[in-house]
């Protein structure tokens, strides 16, 4: 199925006195005391949010933050962007506590015209995940409208992303989901050759399997953040305590085969910075990637590899990057991500196509300051890889044609 771009938009809504519910993604990092610390996602779902509350709606606001895996959990409470929604926003958002039941529907019930609610975090119930029909019943219930600005988010095929658009109608993409589609599907299907992807990040299960299908689209493919070392132990290098996927070791080792064989040049960084436990203040120190000692873990590539892959990028002309080259949270593990961020910077302005994509990497890209230096930045990671490899994304689809 091919992925789809032209989606019902919300100009075309009838939304006065109507309740509106609409998925955002506020999946944005937050420190230890819960400050936001990149709000690039939260400031995204704005211009929908205003638009609806402009136009008489009641705005329910449904998110999911973090992987709670269906309980509560409350270092993933939404309650911290209550703040930044309402200073955003410009009125006083109403908090709830839970995103379906007695409660939520008398808090929405009581909601003005213009008014905004936040309801708790979708995933703290193990059937939003699940995409149970029943729960997305509860949540479709709340509504007289559906809205999904919540790009970052649409690859998953679940009950608040998914499951609702296909039991409340009409339902729409938002402002974000649109602009999103409008770029992103343009650039993608029909890059500009040679054409890099760069992937790194934590999150290697998921991702691991996108770079299956983006040997078949792309060039080069550098692979950074704790996505190399389950490649580095597939070839037999000792990791220490690095992240590993044990049981994507085959397809990782297939990966680097499938490759050669596409003539793709697959870049790992040859050096490493490894650090003692993993923390801010951890001893650091640069080793070659196949000699990580016992007991120490890789947490950035080396200097080495910064040279290596800005070599590879400087003959591309579009480039996407996907979850940062290292833990850049922490100073001393922070110069990959940051070498990559400027030279994507540099090629940008030599007229090379640049779109970060993922809550972390642009929280990184915004670090350093070099957002505005970017061709797009995309709210969303996985999805935006998804969308290059061509796979229609769930959160789309179920929403009504154009
Ligand atoms: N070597 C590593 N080991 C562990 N975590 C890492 C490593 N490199 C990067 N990370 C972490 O990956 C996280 C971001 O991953 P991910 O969610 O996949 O990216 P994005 O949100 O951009 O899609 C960051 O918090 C970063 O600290
Ligand atoms: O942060 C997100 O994805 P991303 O890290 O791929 O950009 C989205 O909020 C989706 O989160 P999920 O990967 O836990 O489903």
């Amino acid at each position: 199925m091919a992925v789809k771009k032209s989606v019902g938009s919300l100009k075309e809504a009838d939304l006065k006195g109507k309740r509106v519910f609409v998925r955002v993604d506020l999946n944005v990092p937050l420190d230890d005391n819960f400050n936001i610390t990149d709000d690039t996602r939260i400031r995204a779902a704005v211009p929908t949010i205003k638009y609806l509350m402009q136009n008489g709606a009641r705005v329910i606001l449904a998110s999911h933050l973090g992987r709670p895996k269906g309980l509560v959990h409350p270092k993933v409470q939404l309650k911290p962007f209550v703040p930044r929604l309402s200073e955003l926003l410009g009125i006083e958002v109403k908090m709830a506590n839970d995103s379906i039941g007695p409660e939520v529907e008398n808090l929405v019930a009581e909601l003005p015209e213009g008014g905004v609610v936040l309801l708790e975090n979708v995933r703290f119930y193990k059937e939003e995940e699940k995409n149970d029909l029943e729960f997305a019943k509860k949540l479709a219930s709340l509504a007289d409208l559906y809205v999904n600005d919540a790009f970052g988010t649409a690859h998953r095929a679940h009950a608040s992303t998914e499951g609702v658009a296909k039991v409340l109608k009409p339902a729409v993409a938002g402002f974000l989901m649109q602009k999103e589609l409008d770029y992103l599907v343009g650039a993608v299907s029909n890059p500009q050759k040679p054409f890099a992807a760069i992937v790194g990040g934590s999150k290697v299960s998921s991702k691991i399997g996108v770079i299956e299908s983006l040997l078949e689209k792309v060039d080069v493919l550098l692979l950074g953040g704790g996505m190399i070392f389950t490649f580095y132990k597939a070839q037999g290098y000792a990791v220490g305590s690095s992240l590993v996927k044990e049981d994507k070791l085959d397809l990782a080792t297939s990966l680097m085969e499938k490759a050669k064989t596409k003539g793709v040049s697959l870049l790992l960084p040859t050096d490493v910075v490894i650090a003692d436990k993993f923390a801010a203040n951890a001893n650091s120190k640069i080793v070659p990637a196949s000699e990580i000692p016992d007991g120490w873990m890789g947490l950035d590539f080396g200097p080495d590899a910064i040279k290596s892959f800005g070599s590879a990028l400087d003959t591309t002309k579009t480039i996407i990057w996907n979850g940062p080259m290292g833990v850049f949270e922490f100073d001393k593990f922070a110069a990959g991500t940051e070498a990559i961020a400027k030279k994507l910077a540099e090629l940008s302005g030599k007229g090379v196509t640049t779109i970060i994509g993922g809550g972390d990497s642009v929280a990184a890209v915004e670090k350093v300051g070099l957002a505005e230096k970017m061709s797009h930045i995309s709210t969303g990671g996985g999805a935006s890889l998804e969308l290059l490899e061509g796979k229609p994304l769930p959160g789309v689809l179920a929403l009504d044609d154009a």
